[in-house]
């Protein structure tokens, strides 16, 4: 198990940044990696990114010995979508399976947790969301049909989209933990338009159904003052409280959004018209 740290950085420092800088700062590229388990742990709200691919073997993890804590969800809570081939979860003993774009909710004080995957040909890819937790939620799986679609967008705008909530108040309860998967529909290619800002929440993307050759450009930053980050399959884009993000495709793609902060009303966001955008 690996831990990566990142501290943050605000509107002032990104201003002066090269291409590497604001990789190294916003772009998460490694969490996906044959029977291995990464994550990243941000201090832009303590979110802690991770993935973990079982091919050949049980991933087991949950120690806290990376943030100080007796276990990682001492204090956390924690979401854990499946991108990839049918897999199971086991949370201190009780297994959950997951198929393809099912999540599972792991509440506050779970210590054992354990991935495995249904075939090696077509594993299981998991990429897991956690914050600080202040209350104990149970574990609880969401299917996909149990999720809360919501239809975005329009075909004639390249925009057409179906986005589908699953840690969300009206579908699965969390403390602070918001997360849901949007899919493009064939032939759309831009996400999240009109792009927004959301002053009490940090959010992330992780994009994934990506083709090898296919990438995202991603974008990010101040509306008069954006940037850009060109993101392969399995990459996540950090989104802190003052940055807009919006992203269009080179072909089919689709992404998880996760989403800490002072509160979980999703419709609490700031859109920002294209007009404004430099
Ligand atoms: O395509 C979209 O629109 C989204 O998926 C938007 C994200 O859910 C988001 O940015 C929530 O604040
Ligand atoms: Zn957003």
């Amino acid at each position: 198990m690996t831990m990566k740290i990142l501290y943050g950085a605000g509107p002032q420092d990104v201003k002066g940044y090269d291409t590497e800088q604001l990789r190294a700062e916003f772009l998460v590229e490694d969490l996906f990696r044959p029977d291995s388990v990464s994550f990243t742990y941000t201090h832009v709200d303590r979110l802690i990114l991770g993935g973990a691919v079982p091919v050949s073997k049980t991933l087991e993890f949950g120690s806290g010995e990376d943030i100080g804590t007796s276990h990682l969800l001492s204090a956390r809570e924690m979401g854990i979508a499946n991108l990839g081939g049918p897999g199971t979860i086991t949370v201190d003993g009780q297994s959950f399976d997951l198929n393809n774009r099912d999540v599972l909710y792991v509440g506050r004080g779970a210590r054992v947790l354990k991935a495995s995957s249904v075939s090696a040909e077509r594993p299981a890819r998991f990429y897991m969301n956690s914050v600080p937790a202040g209350a104990d939620v149970p574990h609880r799986l969401i299917t996909q049909a149990e999720s809360k679609p919501l239809d975005l967008g329009d075909a004639r705008r390249s925009n057409k989209r179906q986005l589908r909530m699953y840690i969300h108040p009206e579908v699965a309860p969390s403390c602070l933990l918001l997360m849901g998967i949007t899919d493009l529909a064939e032939g759309s290619i831009w996400n999240t338009m009109p792009p927004h800002l959301h002053e009490r929440r940090m959010e992330a993307y992780c994009y994934f159904d990506l083709s090898e050759e296919d990438r995202v450009i991603h974008l990010m930053g101040r509306p008069e003052e954006t940037r850009h980050l060109i993101v392969a399959d399995g990459n996540a884009v950090l989104s802190p409280a003052w940055s807009i993000h919006m992203g269009a495709g080179t072909g089919p793609y689709a992404f998880v959004w996760g989403m800490t902060g002072e509160n979980q009303e999703y419709n609490d966001v700031t859109p920002v018209a294209l007009s404004e955008l430099k």
